[in-house]
């Protein structure tokens, strides 16, 4: 049995009382960092920009750019204690790393956080667009249009005000990676408010590609499949949470540090001739057509 095998029979049904969920009260921990990942500098020299970088699968894409040699700024809404972690692991790898609290769905708070860190860091190369939150309903008619603002709010809006102030930034060679999920593509019973937001992030993906690909800027996505994080505790009921990834073709869930290394690929010169696409990881719940 691998360590992803053996985590995933280790999880148990429990629950947190908010979102976002706290990684640090996470039992187990979700597996960060794979101790076997050795970076090669293919991010020397460059800033990045992570939103939801304090935890999950954002936390394990700033490790594995920080070993790949790379300054990290981490974007986050109020988990400070996660993100008091997350920046002293990205220092202790030899970088410059500092976190932001700010909110999504603000656009004067999206543009702050952009010119704080072009203020501190000097540049930005590479915008990971990542945060956001779900809102599990049995039926659409359960959905307030309450809750249709706020997911649309923080996962598109959001995605586009912090896109826009940062722009102007970036320049030939740099890269924009969006988190969207295999929601996008195979559709989501409980999730039909936050499967649309991460339809609309695909097709953000694909048409931003096409209108700054003459600028050398390129735009791709990964799309998760049932990951380990501190957003499945703090918005599945316990039940689905033990049995989270369990229909999967791989019948187990995935850990953040098996997604990381994509956001490396894309944001890397080895993706030099790939934009507007999506790598999909998700144990073989959805296959790309
Ligand atoms: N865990 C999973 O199974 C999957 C997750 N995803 C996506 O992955 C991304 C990261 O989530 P996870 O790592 O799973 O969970 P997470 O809870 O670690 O990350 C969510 C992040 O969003 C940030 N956030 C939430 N509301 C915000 C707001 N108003 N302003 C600023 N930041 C805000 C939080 O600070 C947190 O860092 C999300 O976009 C999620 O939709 C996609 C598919 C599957
Ligand atoms: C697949 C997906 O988006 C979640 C949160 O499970």
């Amino acid at each position: 049995m691998n360590k992803y095998e053996k985590i995933d029979k280790e999880i148990k049904g429990y629950t947190q009382s908010e979102q976002p969920g706290i990684e640090k009260e996470m039992d187990p921990k979700p597996i960060a960092e794979d101790d076997n990942y050795k970076g090669s500098d293919k991010l020397r020299g460059k800033v990045a920009l992570i939103t939801g970088g304090d935890s999950g699968i954002g936390r394990a894409v700033a490790i594995c750019y920080a070993k790949e040699g790379a300054d990290v700024a981490i974007g986050y809404y109020n988990e400070h204690e996660d993100a008091k972690d997350t920046v002293a692991r990205l220092e202790s790898l030899g970088v410059k790393a500092k976190a932001y609290a700010f909110d999504l769905k603000s656009e004067e708070q999206c543009n702050q956080l952009v010119a704080d860190v072009t203020s501190e860091f000097g540049s930005l190369n590479i915008l990971v667009n990542n945060g956001g939150v779900q809102y599990p309903q049995e039926s659409l008619l359960d959905i307030s249009s309450e809750q249709i603002k706020e997911t649309f709010e923080t996962n598109i809006f959001g995605m586009m005000y912090v896109t826009k102030a940062a722009l102007p930034h970036l320049s030939k060679g740099d890269a924009i990676v969006n988190t969207s999920s295999v929601t996008a593509y195979r559709g989501s019973k409980t999730l039909i408010d936050y499967s649309a937001t991460k339809g609309a992030i695909t097709s953000f993906t694909r048409s931003l590609s096409q209108n700054i690909a003459e600028e050398g800027i390129r735009v791709n996505a990964v799309a998760p499949g049932p990951i380990y994080t501190p957003l499945i505790p703090a918005t599945f009921p316990a039940e689905k949470v033990e049995n989270h990834g369990q229909e999967t073709a791989l019948e187990r869930r995935g850990q953040p540090s098996e997604i990381a290394p994509a956001y490396v690929f894309l944001a890397s010169d080895d993706a030099s001739y790939i934009t507007g696409e999506t790598i999909h990881i998700n144990g073989g719940d959805y296959i790309s057509g």
